[in-house]
């Protein structure tokens, strides 16, 4: 029986109550049957920097000094949102950060009161350009994508996922996939990884210059049929071909598992099969598997026992969630598993995206959302949110839409002159 038939069984899993995540899930604390396959450090920078950090760092939100001003509440007159460009209220935020550690103390250390073991530092993987734009009804330029994806590297994100070598006739979107890796091969301020469904993609990937790729399994039969075309089995069966070939060359490779949550076609997925995919995934020799809530059902409620079961096969260093915001519950999914001792988290800008195969579900939680949370609990990112925010605006008008980040909205809102 292999060890996908193997569903993991709830009740041997540990109780939630007595669970120090950060210390029961470490890496020397869980055993896999699988090895590093001497690229696994490749993709989780940011677990050098999680509760282990200098102190030193919290600090550096204290040296600016922020004055406050009131400001108005009132709307735009001629209701264009647009036209409220001004972003001095982005230092509302960083206001907050000096008012809170007033007191001598690092902010990270308060929050870290309450959420005990949340890392320092998160990782974000930036996916809008992939995730998001493979969504759109109509083609987005190839200079656009390369475009944001100059900007969302010069935001300070260092993952950045550029494009899918997948069939054009599934996914006519990224049909330009190699021109798109072609002109961003040689920057150096952002890894691009690309997504492939099989060897024909790999091989695509890396003739076009892609340096990290990312596969996708799913925890769902009836989506990995949709998507991909072939079963869980089939897909594991060729990416295990993917790593293979990956490994020869040093690439790294990324994994993801789908419907962690729930499936639009199976409903709830148990928790035991999506922690079977993950260990599959990690035992081939994915450097870091990340966990996608595909339609955005997942709770508090649901994704802590899906993770309990994940972690309990898979290091909790490799692990990072990807949450659509389809119901609104992303941050609150976001700040658990932090709190779980997840350090990589996936995002959209703007809140791009959805799936082509998962009908219904909305983008990725905004990556200015995220940014805005995190640095509000004080931990680093090393976004610039500003940055972050035009390169929101930029994608945004091109598409012709108003951004589904509400840390955006919000901060367009702000009139110039009334600012503090
Ligand atoms: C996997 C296949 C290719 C199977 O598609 P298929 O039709 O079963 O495959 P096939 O082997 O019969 O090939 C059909 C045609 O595609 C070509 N082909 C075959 N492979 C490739 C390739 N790599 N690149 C370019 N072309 C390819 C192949 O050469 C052939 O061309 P033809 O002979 O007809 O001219 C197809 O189903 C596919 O491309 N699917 C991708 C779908 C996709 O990108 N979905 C969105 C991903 S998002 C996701 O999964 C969720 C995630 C990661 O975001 C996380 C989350 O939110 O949960």
């Amino acid at each position: 029986m292999s060890s996908l038939e193997e569903p993991l069984s709830m009740d041997k899993l540990p109780s939630l109550s007595n669970i120090d995540f950060s210390h029961r899930f470490s890496s020397d604390r869980c055993s896999t049957s699988g090895g590093d396959s001497g690229m696994g450090h490749c993709w989780i920078e940011g677990n050098n920097s999680t509760s282990s950090n200098s102190d030193e760092e919290d600090f550096e939100y204290e040296q600016e000094t922020f004055t406050w001003r009131h400001h108005s509440r009132d709307r735009p007159q001629n209701g264009n949102l647009a036209a409220y460009g001004n972003r001095d209220s982005r230092h509302l935020a960083k206001f907050q950060y000096k008012s809170y550690c007033s007191n001598g103390g690092g902010l990270h250390d308060i929050t870290n009161m309450i959420f005990k073991g949340i890392p320092k530092y998160v990782k974000i993987v930036e996916v809008g350009v992939r995730d998001g734009l493979q969504n759109e009804k109509n083609m987005v330029p190839t200079s656009v994508k390369i475009e944001l994806i100059h900007r969302l590297a010069s935001a300070g994100l260092s993952v950045v996922e550029a494009t899918s070598f997948v069939s054009p006739k599934w996914v006519p979107q990224l049909a330009d996939a190699r021109d798109v890796i072609g002109s961003v091969k040689n920057l150096d301020t952002a890894r691009l990884p690309v997504l492939v469904p099989n060897l024909k993609g790999f091989e695509a990937a890396v003739a076009a210059g892609a340096k990290e790729i990312a596969v996708f399994a799913s925890a769902s039969e009836a989506f990995s049929k949709s998507n991909i075309n072939c079963t869980i089995k089939e897909s594991l069966a060729r990416y295990r071909d993917v790593t293979h070939a990956a490994a020869k060359l040093n690439i790294p490779v990324r994994g993801y598992v789908s419907c962690v949550i729930g499936c639009p076609v199976e409903g709830i997925i148990p928790p035991s099969k999506v922690a079977n995919v993950a260990k599959e995934l990690h035992d081939m020799g994915c450097c870091e598997i990340s966990l996608g809530d595909t339609i955005g059902i997942g709770t508090p409620g649901t994704v802590i026992p899906m993770l309990v079961a994940v972690m309990s096969a898979v290091p909790v260093e490799k692990l990072a969630v990807h949450f659509h915001d389809t119901y609104g519950q992303s941050l609150s999914n976001i700040l658990v598993s932090l709190q779980m001792g997840i350090s990589t988290v996936d995002s959209s800008v703007a809140g791009l995206g959805g799936c082509p195969y998962a009908k219904g579900a909305s983008g990725n939680v905004a990556t200015e959302d995220v940014v805005y949370m995190l640095e509000g609990l004080g931990i680093k990112t090393n976004v610039d949110l500003e940055k972050l925010l035009e390169a929101g605006e930029f994608i945004c008008k091109h598409l012709g839409r108003p951004s589904g980040s509400k840390a955006a909205v919000a901060f367009s809102r702000v009139p110039r002159d009334q600012a503090y």
